[in-house]
């Protein structure tokens, strides 16, 4: 038989065996083989330590335009500039390691990341051995969003060797149901929190715990969006209003924000990217406080070992008005970058 064949995507495609050929570099942890139900994967071939950097990828190609935006011609472009060799990787990928792609645009969305967070400047590249990583809503590693084409992956706990390695591929599932996080990802993860069972009946509740807190410190939902009753996040309305004018006062917003820490460490989800994303807020919210004695208890909550502890200590300050909290609904722009 022939190597060379016809692809649906009319452009000629070797048969290659699904991501033999992909080049990793040799010191990468991993590599790539058949995950049971899930295409193929990445396995890890080593320990990896909680922290280490996985892999830097630099994209095949990137093209600059909104998603929406980017068309079959765009990507055809893109290709017809690669390498000979790079052109037989982009030919080797396939739909969950099986069948060839049926357009070059599915091709890309399966395979790309948004490397610029700026909406003036959005790019997409296409990236062969990230794209590989299957998603978890329990990861053991995270791709960071990052402003440069090259992406990063770091363990957020040490992985076994043999262990799958997989990241979340939706930050806000960390606020979604079990369902509201199948029907954006269109097939049914296999992780713990998904699986039925009462570590799924938990997750759901501390999820949808986690987005009512957000929602009460943020003052708007996930889509950045205020909502009326559908779906209905915080159900006192008067609570809500006082959110969304970030009336919530500085020792409640304290707590909302360590609980909500609490509830992520109680999850399986809190890692050190997360804690560097998040402290600086909270950190913010403490230094606020103008009552000497209830700054002393925000201080000393931070001191605690755990979120759990620390969520614990600063409770003691539920219902307690604030010199501060005047100042701090009355300077909104600041303020709006002061919470979880
Ligand atoms: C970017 S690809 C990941 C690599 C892919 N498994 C492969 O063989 O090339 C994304 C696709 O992998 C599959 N996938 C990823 N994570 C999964 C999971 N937790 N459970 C089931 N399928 C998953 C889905 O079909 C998804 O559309």
């Amino acid at each position: 038989m022939s190597p060379i064949r016809r692809s649906r995507l009319g452009l000629k495609s070797l048969t290659c065996i699904a991501y033999h050929g992909f080049e990793i570099p040799s010191n990468a942890p991993f590599e790539l083989k058949p995950s049971p139900g899930k295409g193929w994967g990445a396995f890890a071939t080593q320990p990896i330590r909680k922290g280490f950097l996985i892999l830097t990828e630099k994209p095949v190609f990137v093209i600059k335009k909104p998603h929406e935006e980017i068309t079959e011609g765009d990507i055809r472009s893109a290709f017809a500039r690669l390498t000979p060799g790079q052109k037989k990787q982009f030919l080797c990928l396939r739909d969950n390691g099986s069948t060839p792609f049926t357009s070059m645009e599915s091709a890309l969305s399966e395979n790309s990341f948004a490397t610029s967070s700026s909406m003036a400047s959005p790019v997409h590249g296409l990236y062969l051995l990230h794209s590989r990583f299957n998603h978890s809503c329990l990861p053991n590693c995270e791709i960071p969003e990052t402003k440069t084409e090259a992406v990063r992956s770091f363990a957020t706990r040490d992985i076994n060797i043999g262990e799958e390695i997989r990241f979340c591929y939706e930050p806000t599932f960390q606020c979604r149901t079990v369902y509201e996080r199948h029907e954006a990802l269109r097939f049914v993860c296999d992780c713990n929190a998904c699986l039925p069972g009462s570590f799924q009946r938990a997750s759901n509740m501390r999820r949808r715990l986690t987005r009512g807190l957000q929602y009460l410190t943020i003052g708007h939902d996930l889509d950045g969006q205020n909502h009326g009753t559908s779906p209905a996040i915080i159900f006192d309305a008067r609570l809500k209003a006082a959110a969304e004018n970030l009336e919530i006062p500085l020792s409640a917003r304290l707590i909302y924000n360590l609980l909500a820490m609490a509830l992520q460490e109680e999850e399986g989800l809190m890692n050190d990217l997360l804690i560097a994303r998040f402290k600086p807020s909270i950190l913010a919210t403490v230094s606020l406080f103008s009552t000497a004695r209830y700054a002393r208890i925000a201080r000393l909550a931070m001191t605690q070992e755990t979120w759990v502890d620390k969520f614990s200590i600063a409770s003691r300050l539920w219902g307690l008005a604030d010199r501060a909290d005047v100042l701090f609904s009355s300077n909104l722009p600041r303020s709006r970058q002061l919470s979880v």
